[in-house]
């Protein structure tokens, strides 16, 4: 496992700690893994395609159960905290392709209240209409609050869901692929975002990523998975090296540094036809002539 120096002092409050965690599916092993994740930082957790992140994320949330081991939120097991106080610990949004009923924009963001709400109450207070407001204002969407929901860009979509999750006001939210699906605009638009709404309030937000050079500009702390086992953590810039591409992805990669933005550049073999890294300018300029 692929880990920065600071990682041999763990975090001194963090926000979630998973405990040798284990899943059998079958065909899908979650193996072993522990892990802290910072409190009032962003996280990145990022793998291959099938590397269990989503998985882990759910356990986190517990909306799936371990075989083994346990989550403790808050120094707390999870399965100590009762339904009401867990929705109010944490949340989380899933991945854009799960569908949502037709709603309009405020409707849907006026979701995350739902657990701020009395039994039997079925109106939103006046507390629950200013934060749902607020909440349309950070993230940018307050014009669209009487649109159909599904009318939305993808761009737009994805701020309105985030929205509803912030509006639950839970100082952990985990964001599963928030940037999947947007333009290359709108993906850093509501990266932006987080950043600013984790800069200003201190909340905690885990978010699996597949953009590996945003994750590492953008968030404090970054765990990559691997075949369901944890294959590094740390501190996104440092651990960010062509040893962790071709160790996690089992790609020949080199990084190179735009100011502090990491761009990884790919070592693209002669043979597979593509263009090669010393070709490419020579390919550009006879394009030019
Ligand atoms: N409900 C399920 N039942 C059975 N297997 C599942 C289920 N959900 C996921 N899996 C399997 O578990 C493995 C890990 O899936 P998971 O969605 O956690 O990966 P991931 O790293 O989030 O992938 P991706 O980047 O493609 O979204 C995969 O092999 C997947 O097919």
């Amino acid at each position: 496992m692929i880990s920065t120096n600071h990682e041999s002092t763990p975090f001194s409050n963090p926000a979630i700690e998973v405990e040798q965690i284990a899943l059998n599916r079958g065909h899908f092993q979650l193996d072993d893994i522990s892990l802290a994740i910072p409190a009032g930082k962003l996280t990145a957790i990022v793998g291959p395609n099938g590397s269990g992140k989503s998985t882990l994320l759910r356990i986190m949330v517990q909306l799936l159960q371990p075989d083994h081991g346990m989550v403790k939120v808050q120094g707390r097991p999870a399965t100590h905290y009762t339904r009401r106080e867990w929705s109010r610990q944490i949340t989380m949004l899933p991945q854009l392709k799960e569908a949502l009923p037709q709603l309009t924009v405020r409707e849907l963001v006026a979701y995350g209240r739902a657990p701020h709400k009395r039994r039997f109450q079925s109106l939103h207070s006046a507390e629950d209409q200013a934060i749902i407001t607020q909440m349309l204002d950070w993230t940018g969407i307050a014009r669209y609050s009487d649109r159909m929901f599904h009318t939305l860009s993808g761009g737009e979509q994805q701020r309105a869901r985030i929205a509803m999750a912030l509006a639950q006001q839970t100082p952990i939210v985990l964001l599963d692929e928030p940037t999947t699906f947007l333009d290359i605009a709108h993906q850093f638009e509501v990266m932006d975002m987080l950043h600013r709404i984790n800069r200003d309030t201190g909340l905690t937000i885990v978010m699996v990523l597949h953009e590996l050079q945003q994750a590492a500009a953008y968030c404090h702390h970054m765990i990559a998975l691997k075949n369901g086992r944890l294959a590094a953590q740390g501190e996104p810039l440092e651990l960010l090296t062509d040893t962790f591409i071709q160790h996690v992805y089992g790609m020949n990669a080199a990084i190179q540094y735009e100011g502090k933005y990491p761009v990884i550049v790919p070592v693209i073999p002669h043979h597979s036809g593509g263009i090669s890294h010393d070709h490419r300018n020579e390919h550009f300029a006879n394009h030019q002539r």
